[in-house]
């Protein structure tokens, strides 16, 4: 039965990289993630200054704990929210000018209040047209440090560009939280942080970041927890299907892992080991109400395989979704009726009430890697799906279509 070896995380391979750019010494990352997003996160180290050596199994970064080696630079962060959140953050922490650009997808995408958090600590930063959007320049001089307000209730990342910025201040950080979204992304910077020496102490709401800067590592990424969600639902829809994941297991860092305890609630089959983990399709497929506020990366997954359902799936506490990519909750409600399913969404959730078999039709992908990915699950019983943009997968896994391909030649023939 297969097993499937799932390329890097996405968000490991980024922090890592911020992290061992702002290290003292060279750092090497084993695995990490090679797509659109963590080699256009990697670019912008160098177009700053940095040396980031790429071997197809390793990256090496040579750290710069005083920041870029260059006073001025122009940085594109294509599609990547971690690269266009983190960077401009990294180099707050150095002196000089710095602009960064997105494309029209993530300059759609907000960043208000990490800009805003910023600036209340001193850093004199500009955005070119829209507040709140790319293009911005930072004018960097060093940030001080000192006590800052954050609402978080948007996106995870403004916390974590602030938690991974703490110990490059000179003082260090307290970062109090007004609210908060994808918490175990949280927990993923505050473990590698501490993988890279620092420890963030946390008193309520209020993260203590300490000052002193980081250490450089050897660093090994796990395979990216929601890029196997497509390949665990894949087994959970095709009865006696049995699909096994190398490397993710009891001690992953990533919540999205956790998809598999909604697989498991709708009657899959789910082995979580000490480094592996198992689903296997028994045939029963429930409905069931689910929050997916921690988890929201998955909630795709689970609507396109909601139509297989036996009663109705509702996903709630999703806004979030409505700032990614694209409008996430549309986009999965839209194609799911193009489809012939029948869905309702409101301002935080999507229902979906499986009905007759649905039917094939073109999927449109909004530029989205995880609507191509999600619904690439659904063609698993329906006949008949295709997608406007299949190549967007490449923000992620460019060789997602070959490694879907192959799994469905084992499982479904
Ligand atoms: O920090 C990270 O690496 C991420 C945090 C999450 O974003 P939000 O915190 O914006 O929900 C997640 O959706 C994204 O894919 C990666
Ligand atoms: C939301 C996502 O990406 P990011 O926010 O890192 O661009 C994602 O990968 O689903």
């Amino acid at each position: 039965m297969p097993r499937v070896d799932i390329p890097g995380s996405k968000s490991l391979t980024a922090r890592a990289l911020f992290l061992a750019a702002a290290a003292d010494g060279v750092t090497t990352l084993r695995r990490p993630l090679r797509s659109d997003d963590t080699e256009g996160f990697a670019e912008g180290l160098v177009r700053l200054g940095y040396r980031v050596g790429r071997t197809p199994d390793a990256w090496q970064v040579d750290g710069r704990p005083q920041g870029p080696a260059v006073r001025e630079a122009d940085v594109y962060c294509r599609d990547g929210a971690t690269t266009a959140r983190f960077l401009p953050t990294l180099v707050a922490a150095g002196h000089g000018t710095y602009r960064f650009d997105a494309s029209p997808q993530m300059r759609r995408r907000p960043l208000l209040p990490l800009t805003r958090a910023l600036r209340d600590l001193g850093v004199d930063l500009r955005h070119e047209e829209a507040e709140g959007h790319h293009p911005l320049t930072v004018e960097a001089a060093g940030v001080e440090g000192g006590d800052v307000v954050l609402d978080a209730g948007q996106s995870s990342q403004y916390l974590t560009a602030l938690l991974l910025l703490g110990p490059l201040t000179r003082t260090g950080l307290r970062i109090t939280v007004t609210d908060l979204v994808s918490a175990p992304y949280v927990e993923i910077t505050l473990a590698m942080m501490r993988a890279f020496g620092v420890e963030v102490g946390r008193e309520g709401d209020t993260y203590v970041v300490p000052p002193g800067g980081y250490r450089a590592t050897t660093y090994a990424i796990e395979p990216d927890a929601s890029t196997a969600s497509y390949f665990f639902a894949a087994a959970a829809v095709t009865p006696g299907a049995e699909v096994t994941v190398p490397g993710l297991g009891e001690g992953a860092l990533q919540g999205d892992l956790g998809f598999v305890d909604v697989l498991r609630r709708m009657g899959a089959q789910v082995t979580v080991g000490a480094d592996r983990t198992t689903v296997r399709g028994t045939g029963e497929l429930r409905g069931l109400t689910v929050n997916m506020r921690d988890v929201s990366d998955t909630m795709p997954t689970l609507a396109a395989i909601a139509p297989y359902a036996s009663g109705p799936v509702r996903i709630e506490d999703v806004a979030n979704t409505r700032v990614k990519e694209c409008d996430r909750l549309e986009a999965c409600a839209s194609n799911l009726r193009r489809l012939g399913v029948d869905v309702a969404t409101g301002p935080d959730w999507i229902e979906i009430r499986p009905g007759a078999a649905p039917e094939g039709a073109e999927i449109t992908t909004y530029g989205d890697h995880r609507v191509v990915m999600s619904f690439a699950v659904t063609g698993l019983r329906t006949p008949g799906i295709s997608f406007d943009d299949p190549g967007c997968v490449r923000k992620t896994f460019p060789g997602f279509h070959e490694a879907f391909a192959e799994l469905r030649k084992d499982i479904v023939g």
